[in-house]
């Protein structure tokens, strides 16, 4: 689907890196203080209790750490993790063969969770809330219903459109947190982490260099480090330094904010075309050629965060701290 440097969505080559770099336990696990604060409170709480933590929804655009938080918790619970995602699960008896396999406290991580589908997510209701699935046996008049005590479990949600989750599911979690973009000195932080990790000597602001061009978001920041160790150590002697940092992220075509091409493709169609806006996503989408979902989920939130877009009932708009970027002249007046 995508090929850029900056895509927050998961690629192959982060596969495997990402196995060997997620934190895993909660004081390895940078920035999302509150979330984590909190998540730290209840922890110790279910532990005292030696009960199932509650139900845990996170939610935010992609890459910013839901799978990791998720594997952190079971792991702070010191209780297995069962992981799965909602296309996945197909039908209702794949739902409760899961269910019915996890052990007492468990942790049940249910990623894309909007994306379930209706008849197993109407079974997952009784589950969460009163740790019973319930089947109806035999037909007509003489059907019956039966319920089937399941062990007490916590399930994670993890989702990046909560919008599209319905009200019954949604009500159902007892934490819902929300993932934020990371700070510029979090990801910086991050960054040196890694390189620790993968044995990659950074000196200097490297690390800040690259952070500054991660829009926000661990994984993009975890994947610029590694195209940058690959030029250091072909136009360098290994060692990333801020000037090696510069000139191979100028290279990837990543700007000084993160933005890439098609950031910049976006931007300058709707300034052009447009006058800046409003415009409909739809009409954006088609105008430079993607969906508009993913736009949704994955160029806008950030452009909405640096304050480059606004969403207005009407539409999208570009602000002036987008024209100032590009470089562009503002509208004299705007519709
Ligand atoms: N708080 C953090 N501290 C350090 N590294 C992090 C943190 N959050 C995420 N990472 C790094 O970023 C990578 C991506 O995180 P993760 O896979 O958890 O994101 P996600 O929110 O689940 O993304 P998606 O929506 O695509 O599923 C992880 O492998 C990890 O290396
Ligand atoms: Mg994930």
């Amino acid at each position: 689907m995508e090929d850029r440097i900056v895509t927050a969505h998961l690629m192959m080559e982060d596969r495997q890196a990402e196995l060997s770099l997620r934190p895993r336990y909660l004081n390895e696990y940078i920035g999302q203080s509150q979330v984590k604060d909190n998540m730290k409170i209840y922890i110790e709480a279910a532990k005292l209790r030696q009960e199932a933590l509650d139900h845990v929804l996170l939610y935010g655009p992609p890459g910013l750490g839901k799978t990791t938080l998720s594997n952190i918790i079971a792991n702070e619970l010191g209780v297995s993790i069962r992981t799965t995602s909602g296309p996945a699960i197909e039908r209702p008896g794949d739902l409760a063969a899961i269910l019915t396999n996890l052990q007492e406290n468990d942790v049940l991580f249910i990623d894309e969770i909007h994306r379930l589908h209706r008849t197993v997510e109407e079974v997952l209701y009784p589950a969460m809330e009163d740790f019973a699935l319930d089947f109806v046996i035999g037909k007509g008049p003489s059907a019956r219903s039966v319920r089937l005590d399941l062990p007490k479990f916590t399930l994670i949600g993890a989702t990046t459109r909560a919008g599209l989750l319905s009200a019954p599911l949604r009500d159902r979690f007892g934490v819902v947190s929300r993932l934020e973009f990371y700070t510029e000195d979090e990801l910086a932080f991050i960054v040196s982490r890694t390189s620790d990790l993968l044995g990659v000597d950074i000196i200097g602001d490297a690390s800040r260099e690259i952070a500054r061009r991660a829009r926000g978001t661990p994984r993009i920041a975890n994947r610029l480090l590694k195209r940058v160790r690959d030029y250091a150590q072909v136009r360098g002697d290994g060692i990333i330094t801020e000037r090696l940092a510069h000139e191979s992220l100028e290279r990837l075509q990543v700007d000084p904010m993160g933005l890439d091409a098609i950031d910049h493709k976006l931007l300058h169609a709707m300034i052009s075309r447009y006058r800046g806006g409003p415009v409909g996503v739809d009409t954006i989408a088609a105008s430079i050629g993607e969906e508009s979902q993913t736009i949704e989920d994955v160029y806008e939130p950030y452009l909405l965060q640096i304050g480059f877009l606004q969403r207005t009932p009407r539409g999208r708009v570009a602000t002036p701290a987008a024209y100032l970027h590009l470089g562009l002249p503002m509208p004299e007046q705007r519709p």
